[in-house]
Order: C-alpha cells, then sequence, then structure tokens
C-alpha cells in the first residue's frame, strides 16, 4: 500500500483533523510565523488567509503537490510562482458568502434603527457581484430595497450581466463591497476609495467594507474623517492588518476585526471544500459530510403563522438573534483598548457564531420566497 500523504494545515482550519485525519497525516502550523523548513515535508499544504504562500514560504517544499486555501479571498496567495512550479492550488468559493451578507444586513438593520429609515426607501450600492454580492442583491431585493450593481469584470465575462457606472453605485445611500484585493490590470481595487472618491458620496452614506483593507486607502479615510467630511463607515478589514491605523476607530459606525466571514458554518465550510478537493485529487469517495459536525443552534427552528407579515423591526429582531454587529463591534473597542496590538488575538478568540443558513424556518407559500431569498433554510410549513 502506498504511503498516506502529509498534509501540513494552518492551525485556524476548523475540523481539519475530523475531515483529514483519514486522508493522511495531519501537522498543524502558525500561519503568521511559519517558516519554509518548518513544512519542508509537505505532501499538500492547506492554510487560511494568513499564511502568506509565496516563493519565502514553499522554497525548501519539494513534494508539494497542491496547496489549498479554506477562504474566498486569496491575494494571500503568490498564484504566479505556483504557476512557475507547477502547482495547483484553490480558494474555498463561497465558503462564507452568507456570514458576510448576515454582517452587513445587521449593519443596514441596525443603523436603519439608530438613524429611523427604513431601508426601502434606500438605495443600494453593491460593489463586486459574485458570492457575496449576488446573496445581497437576493437580501435587499427581497426587502424591496432599490440595488445598484457594479461589477465590470463580471459584465465582461457574462453578457447577460450589466454592470452600472461607478457614479451611479457612488450616488447609492448605502454601499457595500465585495471585491478581491485586485493590485493592477484595467479594474484594479486597491485603493478604489481614496480622497477625491470619498469626496463624491453624499454625506451620511453608509460605506462598508468588508472585503479587504485596500479597497479603502486607509490613511485618506482617517484624513477625510479628520478634515469634517460626515461618512457612516463600517471596517472589517483595513489595510496593513494586524497593525492597524487605530485613529480610525474613532470615526467608525462599527468596526470588527476581519470577522465577516467568521461563522461557524462559514469556517467549516471552507475546510469541508477543500476536503472535497483533495478527495477527488486522491480519487477516494468524500463520505464526511459537514452536517454531521455542526452543532445544532440555540433556536433551531421557527414556526410562522399564516397571517405573519415581515416588518423590518421583526426582521432585526430576528436577525440580532442569530447575528448583531453591535456585540463585535463593543468587543473590538473593548479589546484594542486594552491591548492595541491586539487585532489576530481579537480574530483568534472570536466567539461562536452561526449563520441564518442554519435557521430553519417554516412558513406557508406567500412567506416561503421572501424567508428563502433572505437566506433563511425555509419549507413549507405542510412539509415535515
Ligand atoms: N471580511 C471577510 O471575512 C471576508 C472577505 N472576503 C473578501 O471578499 C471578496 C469577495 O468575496 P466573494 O464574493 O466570495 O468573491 P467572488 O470572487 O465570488 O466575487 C468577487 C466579485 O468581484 C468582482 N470584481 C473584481 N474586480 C472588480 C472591480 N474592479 N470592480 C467591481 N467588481 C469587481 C468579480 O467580477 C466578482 O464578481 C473576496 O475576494 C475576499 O477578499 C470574502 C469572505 C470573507
Ligand atoms: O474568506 C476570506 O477571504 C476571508 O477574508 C476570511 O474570512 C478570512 O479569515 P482568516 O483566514 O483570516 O481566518
Amino acid at each position: 500500500m502506498s504511503e498516506k500523504p502529509h498534509f501540513f494545515i494552518e492551525d485556524s482550519l476548523l475540523y481539519a483533523e475530523e475531515f483529514f485525519s483519514e486522508l493522511g497525516q495531519i501537522t498543524r502550523f502558525k500561519g503568521r510565523t511559519v517558516t519554509s523548513k518548518d513544512i519542508s515535508e509537505a505532501d499538500y499544504l492547506l492554510t487560511r488567509s494568513t499564511t502568506k504562500v509565496n516563493q519565502a514560504l514553499l522554497k525548501d517544499c519539494h513534494k508539494l503537490k497542491f496547496v489549498g486555501t479554506a477562504t474566498a479571498g486569496y491575494n494571500h496567495i503568490d498564484s504566479d510562482y505556483l504557476a512557475s512550479r507547477n502547482i495547483p492550488w484553490s480558494a474555498a468559493p463561497g465558503c462564507n458568502a452568507d456570514a458576510v451578507a448576515d454582517y452587513v444586513i445587521s449593519t443596514g438593520l441596525n443603523l436603519a434603527n439608530k438613524y429611523g429609515f427604513m431601508l426601502k426607501d434606500k438605495v443600494i450600492g453593491i460593489i463586486g457581484v459574485g458570492q457575496i454580492g449576488e446573496r445581497l442583491v437576493r437580501r435587499f431585493n427581497a426587502l424591496g430595497c432599490q440595488v445598484v450593481q457594479y461589477d465590470p469584470v463580471k459584465a465582461s465575462e457574462n453578457t447577460s450581466f450589466e454592470s452600472a457606472d461607478f457614479e451611479a453605485v457612488l450616488a447609492c445611500d448605502l454601499i457595500t463591497c465585495h471585491v478581491p484585493l485586485v493590485k493592477a490590470g484595467a479594474h484594479p481595487t486597491q485603493h478604489m476609495f481614496d480622497y477625491e472618491t470619498l469626496g463624491k458620496l453624499k454625506p451620511d452614506t453608509i460605506l462598508i467594507n468588508a472585503c479587504r483593507g485596500e479597497v479603502i486607502d486607509n490613511a485618506e479615510l482617517l484624513r477625510f474623517f479628520e478634515n469634517g467630511h460626515a461618512l457612516r463607515v463600517i471596517l472589517d478589514v483595513f489595510e496593513n492588518e494586524p497593525n492597524i491605523e487605530l485613529g480610525l476607530l474613532n470615526y467608525l459606525e462599527f468596526g470588527t476585526p476581519h470577522i465577516a466571514g467568521h461563522s461557524l458554518e462559514g469556517k467549516a465550510r471552507g475546510t469541508e471544500i477543500l476536503y472535497q478537493m483533495m478527495c477527488q485529487r486522491l480519487g477516494v469517495d468524500a463520505p464526511i459530510k459537514l452536517e454531521s459536525l455542526l452543532p445544532s443552534l440555540a433556536i433551531e427552528h421557527m414556526v410562522l403563522t399564516d397571517n405573519y407579515s415581515l416588518s423590518q423591526r421583526q426582521y432585526r429582531a430576528i436577525m440580532n438573534l442569530i447575528y448583531d454587529i453591535r456585540n463585535d463591534d463593543l468587543d473590538f473597542r473593548m479589546g484594542l483598548k486594552q491591548a492595541p496590538d491586539s487585532f489576530d488575538k481579537l480574530r483568534k478568540n472570536y466567539a461562536i457564531r452561526r449563520e441564518v443558513t442554519s435557521l430553519k424556518v417554516k412558513c406557508d407559500n406567500s412567506l416561503l420566497p421572501i424567508f428563502t431569498d433572505l437566506g433563511f433554510n425555509t419549507s413549507l410549513k405542510t412539509e415535515s
């Protein structure tokens, strides 16, 4: 029998032992501090976003056959270097898209409550209409919002998709960014929001960045605030993580330590996607299913009466049962106050959080489409 492969797996990959121990030997490593020597015996390298996968890390890995990252983003992977060594790699597309959508919706609902507006009266601008952006289009449309979609890359690849102009997005009331970090080419995203672009936004525009810190020039944003401009900014991601510009915190509506995608389901799905890829590569079945590993929710299901009608207030109450961004904002501010260098620690010790995808909602035919579009795990009341 051939020797079992050796998996080197970043310590933050959830359920790695459960998924991979049958497939081979596992060695765990720390993403921020790992060296090439530490992983020189790797057949397969599985990471999350804190491991920088580049020549410096891989120079001593002579047996490496595949690199996988259990994340949606992949700007921590030097794909040119991997191509030069013919090492295939993959991210885990869509693994945490619902978690990020929950984050954005929680933001919208809680700010609507704080400032006294109805989301349905607001125009929503979505920058990047991929896995996360598409879910948000569905969710905001289900709430009756007008949605402006900006994604020229998708428009160039898919003739049935039409992208709005960037200027049209800048005129929206709530703008949320879901693009990869792209530094060059026809549609770069690095510093998409610089001082000049920030200046085009209406006062009190809600601007959310839950993709990559570099999409908003953080120094320019701070200068913009210091010059007295009023914007309602929510940052989950920052330039130079984990050494972020702490001065920004004074001006943010909500700040969080890069946890928008950190639901239990989102992290576990990332590992599951890599597991399925590995099983395929190794030519074996993939019998382990995520559902068998996830614990049940504290509130497992809701049954809606036939005359139920969803108001914004009720939706916020339901959402806040599952995820309330205000708690994460508070923990972030308190954590950084106690220890200004605790960005990574706050991420590592992040409380277990669940997604709306796990909340089972039983309702009648009329409510089913709206609750489905809002991301819940729906079924008809007559079904068991
Ligand atoms: N804060 C967090 O915890 C998380 C952050 N992310 C970040 O969010 C990004 C998006 O995630 P997904 O939706 O899953 O990825 P995706 O790849 O499914 O979608 C990205 C979309 O952005 C579009 N795009 C690329 N360049 C663009 C540009 N210049 N202007 C407008 N659109 C552009 C692409 O065409 C694509 O449709 C990831 O690349 C990652 O960096 C993802 C998950 C969690
Ligand atoms: O999926 C992505 O892309 C993300 O940004 C992840 O949520 C980041 O999580 P870590 O890998 O940094 O734990």
